[in-house]
């Protein structure tokens, strides 16, 4: 079913398709200081990530995502509240058609330009469709993307590359790129179950939200925003606001790794 993020096949309709969108544990949330719980039980997560596993680059209409090999424990993300090592499927974006605004988790109000998101799979699962039916199936690092004026240098690697994947479908190798690279200086972060943020909205993940955005400039989210929704031959719509509103939190717990 074609879902989307503006209109007739909006956010709104998604539980039309994929009744689970209303359920009780769905992705994104208003992340509030007031209601987050310190955990000094939370240990530190750490990412052992191999650059031989990174695969291609590619634009799937609704956002750039690159794909790693998931064939064995290669890059894995492993403690914080996780149970085990977790393997590395995949990264993508979610971005606003402005800068103020653009990520999917917001924190006591802020909404940043952008959202990161580094998706893992418990192994213990014979493969990743298999996780994904499972509450601990998957983990997702999210990582804010705050607009600044000193980006990060290696965020040029992926931008490079989005020249090459303009329209839906467009998939180019992307070889040798370890993701950690990305990584903001503090591991602090706020942890929560949740699901998928966009259909089918599965409620199989462990978030593990970073509290320090990395800085990347307004030109390298102009670059993301220069990417179209459409296919080559199709007339031309910008894949902007690729995000989905925040969820009712309900009796979740948000705990953080930091007082
Ligand atoms: N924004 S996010 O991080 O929550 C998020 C991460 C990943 C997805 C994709 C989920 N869907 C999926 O992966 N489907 C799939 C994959 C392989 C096969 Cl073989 C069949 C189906 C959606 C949201
Ligand atoms: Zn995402």
């Amino acid at each position: 079913y074609p879902w989307g993020y503006d209109g007739d096949n909006g956010p709104d309709q998604w539980h039309k398709n994929y009744p689970i969108a209303k359920g009780r544990h769905q992705s994104p949330i208003e992340i509030n200081n007031k209601e987050v719980h310190y955990d000094r039980s939370l240990l530190p997560w750490f990412a052992s990530y191999d650059p031989c596993a990174a695969k291609t680059i590619l634009n799937n209409g609704k956002t750039c995502r690159v794909v790693f090999d998931d064939s064995f424990d290669r890059s894995v993300l492993r403690g914080g509240p996780l149970p085990g090592v977790y393997r590395l499927r995949q990264l993508h974006f979610h971005w606003g058609s402005s800068d103020d605004h653009g990520s999917e988790h917001v924190v006591n109000g802020v909404r940043y330009a952008g959202e990161l998101h580094l998706l893992h799979w418990n192994p213990k699962y014979s493969n990743y469709l298999d996780a994904v039916r499972r509450t601990d199936g998957i983990a997702v690092l999210a990582i804010f993307l705050q607009v600044g004026k000193t980006p990060k240098p290696e965020m040029k690697r992926i931008l490079e590359e989005i020249n090459a994947i303009k329209t839906k479908g467009k998939e180019v190798p992307f070889p040798n790129f370890d993701p950690s690279i990305l990584f903001p200086k503090s591991h602090d972060y706020w942890t929560y179950h949740g699901s998928f943020t966009t259909p089918p909205c599965e409620e199989c993940i462990t978030w593990i939200v970073l509290r320090e955005p990395i800085i990347v400039s307004s030109d390298q989210m102009a670059k993301l925003r220069s990417l179209s929704k459409n296919a080559e031959n199709e007339p031309d719509l910008p894949l902007v606001d690729n995000w989905r509103p925040t969820q009712p939190r309900y009796f979740r717990m948000v705990s953080a790794s930091f007082l």
